[in-house]
């Protein structure tokens, strides 16, 4: 079967042919792969059956194209494939093996018996001058040998079928067919090398005429003898040849083509081996110098381009497509081949992709320059290992699946970008609120608007995002558009809200202020209400209004900006949500001021002051009743004409109802249904009429039942004293005084002791009176006098009862004083 020693024999029939019985389940676009698992390098100077005479083909190939690993250099294209082909019994396994160095089997020279069976496979060696083989020629590449069974051999002469296929499994493969061919053949049109002729151009015409790929017919014209010039026999090969092109029935893509179009012709002779055997070592060695050395028969049109890593796969499959007689497609097969590899070889890099990105623990590294070093670097090594292998294969398959494997890749790194950026995008957005507060407070703000510093932060923060996102584009794979557009919408949004609570502080804030100020004036004035009290009020309000908002006016004076960096409409919604809010505490103030007591009090207190002081504000000294009925009538009706002004606030020139310039009637409807009762119809504009009515008509009738009750307790008052007065002490009681006291007024004068007591006494009581302590005096006065008094009364009590009690104890005995005592 095999090699030339027992021993090769022995290795190679270790694996049985009929692995490959599984032929029938394969289609045109399946791979089939060659076993490599548990598989023992096959010794590589042996030869390998490939495809037996059951035409199975051997699984072992793949493990003996291995054993020449630097075939696998430039790119896996590091060698060359050639086969040999003729009849049967023409000495091609012999010329093989002087040429390469092959040990294919050779027939017995006693038994000529056909010896090639299947095809054969080996690795050739490079003939040195001795003719011996010694290893690979430094300057070449690997040629791998075929030796295919001849054709026509008697055993098979009814059989057309495997030599067919046996020719095409060689041209689908090889890039130079050697064929055999006897000198004494050439220029036999009826021989059978004509038939060997025809059957190799129609197989070649069948599987290249799509694609036009060459290959050298190398003509080796056996025992030549020189009779006939080797020249003549090319030019009867060539005729020969030209007119099998003309007769063969051609695909319509290739009717015009020439035979040059798909075949390079080459023509070499060989002494015959047992008459001429130096002239055959000579010719053998010529033709060997063709093969070897710089490989000048080799041309990159024959290369297949199939890696030598997959040629075992090629072969395999086209073998089988061959087996199952389907039209053999051998770009097809190219394209099949790569992808099955492409595909293991992506498969395999971005396995290791995996272990080395799990490795690296992405979630642990927090600086982007880190992170997006090791991304590339991962990309990177995962592109060379595919590089490395794949890039050996059909270019558009190469390219496609580093496009699937990329994104595989790009996908699982996007995955680690888009993390990274999440988190970037939340601690962000966590720091801006503290970010736009510390800058706000910071001494270089101060002056500026908050707006700006929001759109500054914005605009700092956005770039921070955008130059990370940037850094992670590591290839057109990459796009964080939507994450740069969403970090936008949510920048944007937590803009939109630190500007609405910038907006309520404002609003707050300024009203508080504002609330407090008016308070204070406001209850100043209705506490001493004046024809116009509500003029002022009104221009105090106006006042504090301008004050707050003069400091937001625009350059042109028609408008404000709140700097808040609001958008104008909301910016003007904002003011009049202030000056609403100003009008709504104006409002605030005076409602909750007034009340019937509170405008009952302030009336009382205008009246007492009215009535009780003078215009300099001196307390009136009444001389008579006229005067204070006099008074009396003036200050109440003064009073009274108060009442409006404290129960709806007008103005006092034009006598108009003070009305807020901008609806306020939302704030607070309750408030004024309540005043009323009466609202519920009304509109919003209606309702702002009420922001002055302060006191109800029922509410202002009970203020002045009230105050004229007070007032006419003030009134009584007055007069009693005035006739208290006048009624204690009358004119003729001082004259009868001095008339009748005169003795004793002289009596006094004349005694110095009484004077000087007289003198002390006056000056006690005057310094008491301008020390205004006459009425403390007189209290501790009428104290001592009460106290004196009761004393008295007690001793007097006392003694009475110690005389009642002496007299009936003497009268009567001990029971009746007891009886007496109890009644006592
Ligand atoms: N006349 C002649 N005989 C040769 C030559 N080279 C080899 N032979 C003899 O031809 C016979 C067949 O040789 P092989 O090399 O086995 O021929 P083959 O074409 O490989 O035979 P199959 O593989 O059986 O088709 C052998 O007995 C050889 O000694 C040659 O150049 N001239």
């Amino acid at each position: 079967m095999i090699g030339e020693s027992n021993q090769q024999q022995t290795i190679l029939s270790r694996q049985p042919m009929e692995g490959s019985n599984n032929s029938d389940a394969l289609s045109a676009s399946t791979v089939v792969v060659p076993k490599t698992k548990d598989l023992e390098p096959v010794q590589s100077s042996v030869s390998l059956q490939l495809i037996d005479d059951t035409k199975h083909f051997n699984e072992d190939l793949l493990s003996y194209i291995q054993n020449y690993s630097d075939a696998n250099d430039n790119r896996g294209l590091n060698y060359h494939i050639v086969s040999v082909f003729g009849s049967q019994s023409t000495g091609k396994s012999t010329l093989l093996n002087r040429l390469f160095g092959t040990k294919f089997d050779v027939m017995d020279e006693h038994n000529r018996q056909q010896t090639t069976k299947g095809i054969w496979f080996s690795h050739a060696n490079y003939i040195s001058s001795d003719m011996e083989p010694s290893g690979r020629h430094p300057n070449s590449k690997h040629i791998f040998v075929l030796d295919v069974e001849g054709v026509d051999g008697h055993e098979k002469a009814d059989d057309k079928d495997f030599e067919r296929k046996s020719a095409l499994f060689a041209l689908a493969s090889t890039e130079i067919l050697i064929v055999n061919i006897w000198e004494h053949q050439v220029g036999l049109y009826q021989g059978a090398n004509m038939e060997l002729l025809k059957t190799v151009m129609e197989v070649n015409l069948s599987l290249f005429h799509g694609n036009k790929q060459k290959c050298l017919l190398l003509f080796v014209v056996r025992d030549f003898t020189g009779v006939t010039p080797l020249d003549n026999l090319t030019q009867s090969l060539r005729s020969d040849l030209d007119r099998i092109w003309l007769e063969l029935n051609k695909p319509d893509d290739c009717k015009d083509e020439k035979l040059s179009s798909y075949f390079d012709l080459g023509f070499f002779s060989v002494a015959h081996k047992h008459f001429q055997p130096e002239n055959f070592e000579t010719d053998i060695r010529k033709l060997g110098d063709e093969f070897f050395g710089d490989n000048r028969l080799f041309k990159p049109d024959y290369h297949r381009g199939i890696p030598i890593d997959a040629w075992a796969i090629y072969s395999c499959q086209i073998w089988e497509q061959i087996e199952l007689n389907k039209d053999l497609d051998l770009p097809t097969q190219q394209i099949l081949v790569a992808r099955f590899r492409c595909d293991e070889i992506s498969s395999q890099a971005y396995e290791s992709f995996q272990n080395l990105f799990n490795g690296i623990g992405f979630s642990s590294i927090k600086e982007t320059n880190s992170v997006v070093e090791n991304m590339n670097e991962l990309r990177n090594t995962v592109l060379d290992e595919y590089e490395s292998q794949a890039s050996r294969y059909q270019v558009s398959v190469y390219e496609e699946r580093k496009k699937t494997l990329l994104e595989k890749v790009d996908l699982k790194l996007n995955k680690v970008a888009s993390d990274k950026l999440e988190q970037l995008s939340k601690r962000l957005l966590a720091q801006f609120g503290e970010s736009v507060i510390n800058t706000k407070r910071s001494s270089k703000s101060r002056n500026k608007r908050f707006g700006d510093i929001l759109n500054d932060i914005v605009d700092e923060d956005s770039k921070k995002f955008e130059e990370e996102a940037g850094s992670y584009c590591i290839s057109e794979n990459f796009n964080f558009e939507k994450h740069i557009s969403g970090f936008h919408e949510a920048l944007n949004e937590a803009s939109e809200l630190l500007k609405l609570k910038e907006k309520d502080m404002l609003v707050s804030r300024s009203t508080k202020r504002f609330q407090s100020k008016l308070k204070e004036i406001l209850i100043e004035l209705l506490s001493d209400p004046k024809e116009n009290t509500w003029d002022q009020a009104l221009e105090q309000f106006h006042l504090f209004q301008s004050a707050f908002f003069d400091r937001y006016k625009l350059d042109d004076g028609k408008g404000y900006d709140l700097r808040l960096g609001l958008s104008e409409q909301a910016n003007e919604a904002t003011v009049t949500e202030i000056q609403r809010a100003f009008w709504t505490k104006f409002r605030d103030i005076i409602h909750d001021f007034m009340s019937e007591d509170t405008a009952a009090r302030i009336l009382r207190n205008k009246f007492e002051d009215e009535f009780k002081y003078d215009g300099d504000g001196i307390p009136n000294m009444w001389r008579n009743v006229t005067e204070i009925d006099q008074q009396f009538s003036k200050a109440r009706a003064n009073t009274i004409s108060l009442l409006p002004i404290l129960s709806v606030a007008k103005l006092s020139v034009s006598g108009e109802e003070i009305i807020p310039d901008i609806d306020i009637s939302h704030d607070n409807d309750t408030e004024e249904e309540l005043f009323l009762g009466e609202t519920d119809n009304l509109e919003p504009s209606d309702k702002s009429h009420f922001f002055g009515h302060l006191l109800t008509t029922s509410q202002q009738n009970k203020v002045l039942h009230k105050l004229k009750k007070e007032i006419d307790a003030i009134y009584i008052d007055a007069k009693r004293s005035v006739i208290a007065n006048r009624t204690s002490i009358p004119w003729w009681m001082y004259a009868l005084v001095v008339t009748l006291g005169w003795n004793e007024f002289m009596a006094v004068l004349r005694n110095p002791m009484l004077v000087i007591m007289i003198v002390v006494g006056t000056s006690i009581l005057f310094i008491a009176y301008h020390m205004q302590m006459l009425g403390p005096m007189a209290s501790v006065g009428r104290v001592t006098l009460l106290q004196a008094r009761t004393v008295a009364k007690q001793k007097l009590r006392d003694i009475l009862f110690d005389e009642e009690l002496v007299s009936v104890k003497e009268a009567n005995e001990g029971s009746l004083f007891d009886e007496k005592k109890k009644d006592l």
